[in-house]
This record gives structure tokens, C-alpha cells and sequence, in this order.
């Protein structure tokens, strides 16, 4: 009889679950690979304490499955996965613990690559890069792009713009309004490159030294933490937390577009259709938010990273949600489902290439 285990893998057609285990450094990590039929599989790792195994192991599987769409519409020749420590970052990260853990990735030969994400930072991975070259957002120094919040800002602007594109005609940000919800690393930037451009900015953040320092930067508005999904404006950027798309805020919106960094900002899936019942373009979050991972995966390239290789790949994020916009509108189906489609239907097309090449070799 199959166990639970395997009935969630099963769900989402998991390739494999890793757990890894030394009990003298506290480790206790899993490793999820959802699909590989693009390339190895790519993902953070996350540090939580986690109330439950269970808790756990659908953490990893969950985020693992995001990655694959998120690797595949991006256009990426990488799969999914993600690796999950059942630790508290504040208490329990030790050298040791992230070099066993760097050791036990690097047994994977290359499987599975992976970055920042919830719980650690770059110093962590340089200490994991120290066991295993599949360790990616290092600092520039050691090859990798360092802090991935300005390369995902890079990736949120355009996403932006090509969101203006499909509803006002021209993807100009010169005097057009945006409501930017978190000043942290992403939104910061964003708001930056707003400013330069040209844009109105509105900022609300809950702390209030992140505010003023961003306020006294570029000289933009702030409102309440409160108010923020609430301005008469052209884009809400939504770059502090998930599920900020939900029945409550929805019908209070007052904006064209929502595009921003947060991960999983539909409540549920339904309020993708909400958005699109109240006329607003929603940008699917995978899609706008994939700077940071571009960024990390250009260091595989000839030379490791290199910037402005990077910035290229990550401007495209504009014509994939051009692409997505154009699927939704021809198809009749929201934007977050046109994403899906797009990451799907590339999967399937690789998958296809790969058996017609083997089929070659064979001959
Ligand atoms: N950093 C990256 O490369 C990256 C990549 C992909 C997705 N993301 C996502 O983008 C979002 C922002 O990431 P970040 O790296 O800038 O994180 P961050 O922690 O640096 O910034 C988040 C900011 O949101 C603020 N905030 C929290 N609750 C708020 C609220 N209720 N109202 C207003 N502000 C609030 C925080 O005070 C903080 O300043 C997160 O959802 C993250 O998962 C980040």
C-alpha cells in the first residue's frame, strides 16, 4: 500500500524527496525535485522552524512544483526543487550545519542548484559553497550576483511596463501612478527605478525608518500600511507579503494593474478570476518575480556571472508577460492561468525535442 508520502508525491508528479540527516550539527533538511525535464532542478533554501515534519515535507513540495513553472516560464533550461532546514534561523544556523548541508546538496552531483530564500543569506550560502559549486547567490566576489532584491526589482519593472503597454498602448512609466506596498529589498529598488523613470510614487511600509529613509531619497508619498491597496492609481506593487489578492481587498481596489514581487499574492486561485471580473490586469507574481533566480543561474554560464548578461535575460520578463497577456486575451482565460499554460506548454515542447533527439541517437 502506498504511503502518505507517496500520495503527495503522486499529486504533482514529484520526481524525488531527499531527506538529510546528522543529528551531531541539528540537521534535519529535505530536499524536494519536482520536475527536470528542463535542466536541474532549481530552488532556495529555506530555513523555518517548522511545527511538523508534515509541515515540512508539503513546504518543500509545494515550493518545489512553483519553481518548475516559475524556471519554465522564464524561459530557463532548469527545473524545480526546493530545500527546506527544520531549524530557527535566529538560533540554530552554525557553520557546521550549513556546510553539512552544503556537503549533502554536492552528493546530489548537481541535481539540484540552490540560493537565498526565508531564513538564510548570502553569507550562508558562501559557508555551504564551501562543500558544493551548486550553490548560487554568493557574492560577486566568489561569482555568483550577491543580494538578488535589485535584480528582481529590474524583472518587477518590467513587468510593470509591459503591463502599461497592454492596457494604455505605450509601456512609458513617465507620469503614470504606482502604489508600492513594502520598502524592503525589492520595493526599495523598485520604487528607485520608478522615480527615474519618471513615475508618481506612493509607499507605505510597517517600518517606519525603512519609510522615511526611502521618503527622503526620492521625495515620494507615503501613506499608511493600511491605505496602500487602497490609491486611485495605474499599478498596485505589492512587495511585502502573500495572499494581499483576496475577497476583502479585491473589491476595494482602485487600480488598472497589479504587478509586484510578493510570492503568492492570490489568496487563492479564484481571485486571479476576481481581478479579471473587476477589470484589473493582474501579473502573474512567478512570472514578474524570476529576476533574483535569473540572476542566480547566469553564474552557470562561461565566466560565471556576469551583470549585465544577467540584466539582459531579465529584461525579457517584458515579453513574456506581453506573451501571457496575448494568451489570455486570445484563450479567454485569466493572466495567472496563461502562465501556467505558457510554463506547460514549454515542458511539453521540451519534453517532446528531447524524445525526437533520443530517438535520433538511437538511429
Ligand atoms: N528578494 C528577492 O530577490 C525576491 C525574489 C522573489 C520574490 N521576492 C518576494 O518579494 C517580497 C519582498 O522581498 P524583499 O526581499 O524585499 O523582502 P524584505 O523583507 O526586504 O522587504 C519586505 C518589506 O515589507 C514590509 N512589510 C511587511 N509587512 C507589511 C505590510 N503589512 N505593509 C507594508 N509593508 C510591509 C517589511 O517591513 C519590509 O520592509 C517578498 O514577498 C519576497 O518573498 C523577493
Amino acid at each position: 500500500m502506498d504511503s502518505l508520502t507517496f500520495k503527495l508525491m503522486e499529486q504533482y508528479d514529484y520526481e524525488n524527496l531527499f531527506f538529510c540527516q546528522e543529528k551531531s550539527v541539528g540537521l534535519k533538511a529535505i530536499i524536494a525535485i519536482h520536475d527536470t525535464t528542463l535542466g536541474p532542478a532549481a530552488g532556495g533554501t529555506r530555513m523555518w522552524p517548522y511545527a511538523t515534519e508534515e509541515d515540512a515535507v508539503g513546504d518543500a513540495l509545494r515550493l518545489a512544483r512553483a519553481m518548475t513553472y516559475k524556471c519554465a516560464a522564464a524561459g530557463m533550461n532548469f527545473g524545480g526543487g526546493k530545500c527546506v532546514v527544520i531549524a530557527d534561523p535566529k538560533r540554530d544556523k552554525t557553520e557546521a550545519l550549513l556546510r553539512t548541508l552544503g556537503r549533502f546538496i554536492n552528493r546530489l552531483g548537481g541535481l539540484f542548484v540552490t540560493g537565498v530564500d526565508v531564513g538564510t543569506t548570502v553569507r550562508d550560502m558562501e559557508i555551504m559553497r564551501m562543500e558544493s559549486p551548486y550553490i548560487v547567490t554568493v557574492s560577486e566576489a566568489l561569482g555568483g550576483p550577491g543580494d538578488t532584491a535589485q535584480t528582481t526589482a529590474l524583472g518587477v519593472v518590467q513587468g510593470i511596463r509591459a503591463c502599461l503597454k497592454a492596457i494604455y498602448g505605450s509601456p512609458e512609466l513617465q507620469g503614470r501612478s504606482v502604489a508600492v506596498q513594502g520598502v524592503g529589498g525589492v520595493g526599495k529598488d523598485v520604487v528607485e527605478r520608478l522615480v527615474k523613470a519618471g513615475a508618481i510614487v506612493t509607499i507605505a511600509d510597517v517600518d517606519q525608518e525603512k519609510v522615511a529613509s526611502v521618503a527622503a531619497a526620492h521625495g515620494v508619498r507615503v501613506v499608511p500600511p493600511d491605505e496602500i491597496a487602497q490609491q486611485a492609481v495605474d499599478v498596485y506593487c505589492p512587495c511585502a507579503l502573500g495572499a494581499v489578492l483576496n475577497d476583502r481587498s479585491i473589491p476595494e481596489l482602485h487600480c488598472k494593474i497589479v504587478c509586484g514581487s510578493a510570492n503568492n499574492q492570490l489568496a487563492e486561485e479564484r481571485h486571479g478570476d476576481m481581478l479579471e471580473q473587476h477589470g484589473i490586469l493582474y501579473a502573474p507574481d512567478y512570472v514578474v518575480n524570476a529576476g533574483g533566480v535569473l540572476a542566480g543561474i547566469d553564474s552557470f554560464n562561461p565566466g560565471g556571472f556576469k551583470r549585465l548578461r544577467a540584466e539582459e535575460t531579465i529584461a525579457r520578463i517584458y515579453e513574456t508577460v506581453e506573451k501571457l497577456i496575448a494568451l489570455a486575451r486570445a484563450q479567454h482565460i485569466p493572466t495567472y492561468r496563461a502562465a501556467d499554460v505558457l510554463a506547460e506548454e514549454r515542458i511539453a515542447m521540451v519534453r517532446q525535442v528531447k524524445s525526437l533527439a533520443s530517438g535520433a541517437e538511437k538511429k
